[in-house]
C-alpha cells in the first residue's frame, strides 16, 4: 500500500493552485503537510478525497487510480476534517452504524473497536445523544471514533488536535502512532508543530502550491539553513519572508 501523488496540478475553476505536486506516503509513514495560510494544504486534501478534479497528474493508492476507481479508492481512506461534519438527525450510535454500513465492516468487530474508542474519548455513555448536544471537541471525537473503526489504509487528518482537550490529544497521538505501527499511512496538516512532532515521520513543506522540500525535521531545518536547536516556527518566518519578496 502506497499513496502516490504524481505531477498533480489542480485547483478551482481552471485556476491552478497546486502545481506539479509530487508526494509519496509509504505504509507506516505519517506525513505532516505544512505551509502558510493559502499554501494549498486543503486544496491538496480535496484532491486526495476526490472532491476536485486534477487538471494534470495522478493520485493512486496501492496502484488504484482515484479517477478510474473512485469508490474503491475512497473505501481505503478515512478523513477527519478540521470542522466536524455530522448528521443532525443521527445519534452517536447511528453515526457508528452508518460508518459500518458505508465501509462494509464486520459489525461485531467494528463495535468492539468502537466501544474501546468511546471509552478512550469518554463518550461511552452518550450513544443516544444527537450532535446538537455535543460540544465542539465532542463532535471532533465522534469523527475520530468513526474514522478509527474503519481500519482504512490511509487516514487523512486536517488539524488533528483542534478542539481536543490535552487528555484527548494524548489519546489521539497514541492512536496515530498505533496506526502507523500497524502499517497504516497518515497524512495530516497542522500549524501547531509541537503537537504533531511526536507522530510525524516525514514533513512536506507546501509553498505556493508546490512541495518545496520533504524529509525529517532535521533535514527540513537544514534545507532552510537552520540548526537542529532552532525552533521549527522559524521555517514559517522564512516562508513568510519569501512570500513577501515574491510578491
Ligand atoms: N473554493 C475556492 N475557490 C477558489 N479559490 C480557492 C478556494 N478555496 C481556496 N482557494 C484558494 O486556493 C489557495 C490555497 O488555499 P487552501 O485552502 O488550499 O490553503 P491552505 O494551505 O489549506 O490554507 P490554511 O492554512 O489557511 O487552511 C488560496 O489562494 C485560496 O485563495
Amino acid at each position: 500500500m502506497t499513496l502516490k501523488i504524481k505531477n498533480l496540478s489542480g485547483g478551482y475553476h481552471g485556476v491552478a493552485v497546486i502545481k506539479n505536486l509530487n508526494l509519496e506516503i509509504k505504509p507506516g509513514e505519517a506525513v505532516g503537510l505544512i505551509g502558510l495560510n493559502g499554501a494549498g494544504k486543503s486544496t491538496t486534501i480535496k484532491h486526495i478525497l476526490g472532491l476536485l478534479r486534477p487538471q494534470k497528474g495522478l493520485i493512486s493508492l496501492n496502484g488504484l487510480e482515484l479517477t478510474k476507481n473512485p469508490d474503491k479508492f475512497k473505501q481505503q481512506l478515512a478523513y477527519i476534517p478540521e470542522v466536524p461534519v455530522l448528521y443532525p438527525e443521527l445519534t452517536l450510535k447511528e453515526h457508528i452504524d452508518l460508518t459500518i454500513l458505508a465501509y462494509e465492516l464486520n459489525s461485531d468487530k467494528a463495535w468492539k473497536k468502537a466501544d474501546e474508542l468511546l471509552k478512550i474519548f469518554r463518550l461511552d455513555n452518550k450513544l443516544d445523544w444527537l450532535p446538537i448536544h455535543f460540544s465542539k471537541g465532542m463532535k471532533q471525537k465522534v469523527m475520530l471514533v468513526c474514522a478509527f473503526i474503519t481500519d482504512a489504509e490511509l487516514l487523512v487528518i486536517d488539524e488533528p488536535f483542534t478542539g481536543l482537550d490535552p487528555l484527548s490529544a494524548v489519546s489521539l497521538t497514541k492512536l496515530i502512532n498505533e496506526a502507523t505501527q500497524d502499517g497504516k499511512m497518515v497524512l495530516m496538516t497542522s500549524h501547531v508543530l509541537s503537537e504533531v512532532q511526536t507522530t510525524i515521520s516525514k514533513f512536506a513543506v507546501l509553498n505556493n502550491g508546490c512541495i518545496e522540500v520533504s524529509g525529517s525535521l532535521d533535514e527540513i531545518k537544514r534545507y532552510y539553513g537552520l540548526s537542529s536547536s532552532d525552533s521549527f516556527d522559524k521555517i514559517y518566518e522564512i516562508l513568510s519572508r519569501e512570500q513577501v519578496q515574491n510578491g
